[in-house]
């Protein structure tokens, strides 16, 4: 735990999570490389909230956990500014989610990879599902076909589970409304909303195995867009699910 910050055990979390060599903050151009510093110390940050999460739930030694979290707790102490006597969070960042509305700040937009669409869903990814720098995200990694579908990966600690060794159904439905949405906003594409999700849990969705959550558009009509999807262990299909997105009657 006092060692340099490593991705969780999920697989997925290591293929979006930069390790130290990786980290962009070497001295370069300018405003970008800072972006891309702050970016790559996010990332390196949300890894460790994810070995937190696990150690937390799954440590078998709790007194050495305990002892470890002691250090790791002073080492820490007013990395988030000092703690009002009251013991409520700082003001800044309870404001925080009001004043981004779910996006982040627009100063970081630029650091979206050439490698990434610029869907809305895609677009400076916070989400507690597929952002690589929050710590409550797996994360899921999430791709566009050639053929328009999103594809996301990942396998699931110990964290996420709901019945003994499931992921928890809440957690799958999660993955399929992220995937889904991603499919349901094709290059230039209004976003669009969840209005309808129906899921159904076909078998268990086992933990630490490697997951595949698919999504596609099955049609659209105006501006309702019909979504179809699966999340797969190997061959077996899980869970499958069908969804309507729609984009508000101003954006057209
Ligand atoms: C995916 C979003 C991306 C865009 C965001 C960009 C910026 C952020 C960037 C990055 C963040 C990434 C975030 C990932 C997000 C993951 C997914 C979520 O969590 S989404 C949040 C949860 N969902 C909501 O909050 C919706 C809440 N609902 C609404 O806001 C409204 O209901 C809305 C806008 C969706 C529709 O409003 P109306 O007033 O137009 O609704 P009416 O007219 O009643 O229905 C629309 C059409 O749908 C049909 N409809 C309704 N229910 C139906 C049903 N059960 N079956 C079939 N059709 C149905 C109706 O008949 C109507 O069709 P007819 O216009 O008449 O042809």
């Amino acid at each position: 735990m006092t060692s340099a910050p490593q991705a969780g055990p999920g697989a997925a979390s290591t293929a979006n999570t930069p390790d130290a060599a990786d980290a962009p903050d070497a001295p370069g151009d300018g405003a970008a490389t800072s972006a891309d510093g702050a970016r790559g110390l996010a990332e390196r940050a949300a890894a460790l909230g994810r070995e937190l999460a696990t150690a937390l739930v799954s440590a078998g030694d709790e007194a050495r956990l305990a002892a470890q979290l002691r250090e790791l707790a002073a080492r820490l102490g007013g990395l988030a500014g000092p703690a009002p006597a009251d013991g409520t969070p700082p003001a800044d960042t309870r404001a925080r989610p009001a004043a981004h509305h779910g996006q982040e700040p627009a100063s970081r937009s630029g650091a979206v990879g050439p490698d990434e669409d610029d869907s809305p869903v895609r677009r400076g990814d916070i989400t507690p599902i597929s952002s690589p720098r929050n710590p409550l995200a797996p994360p899921l990694v999430i791709e566009r076909e050639a053929d328009g579908s999103a594809v996301g990966r990942a396998s699931l600690p110990l964290q996420y589970q709901g019945p003994p060794e499931r992921v928890h159904g809440g957690i799958v439905c999660l993955m399929l409304d992220q995937v889904l949405g991603s499919a349901a906003h094709p290059k230039g594409a209004a976003p669009a909303y969840t209005r309808v999700l129906e899921v159904e849990y076909l078998a268990a969705t086992p933990l630490d195995a490697p997951l595949t959550v698919r999504g596609w558009i099955e049609r659209t009509e105006g501006r309702k867009r019909f979504l179809a999807g699966t999340v797969a262990h190997g061959d077996t299909i899980t869970a499958r699910a069908t969804g309507l997105w729609v984009a508000p009657r101003e954006a057209g």
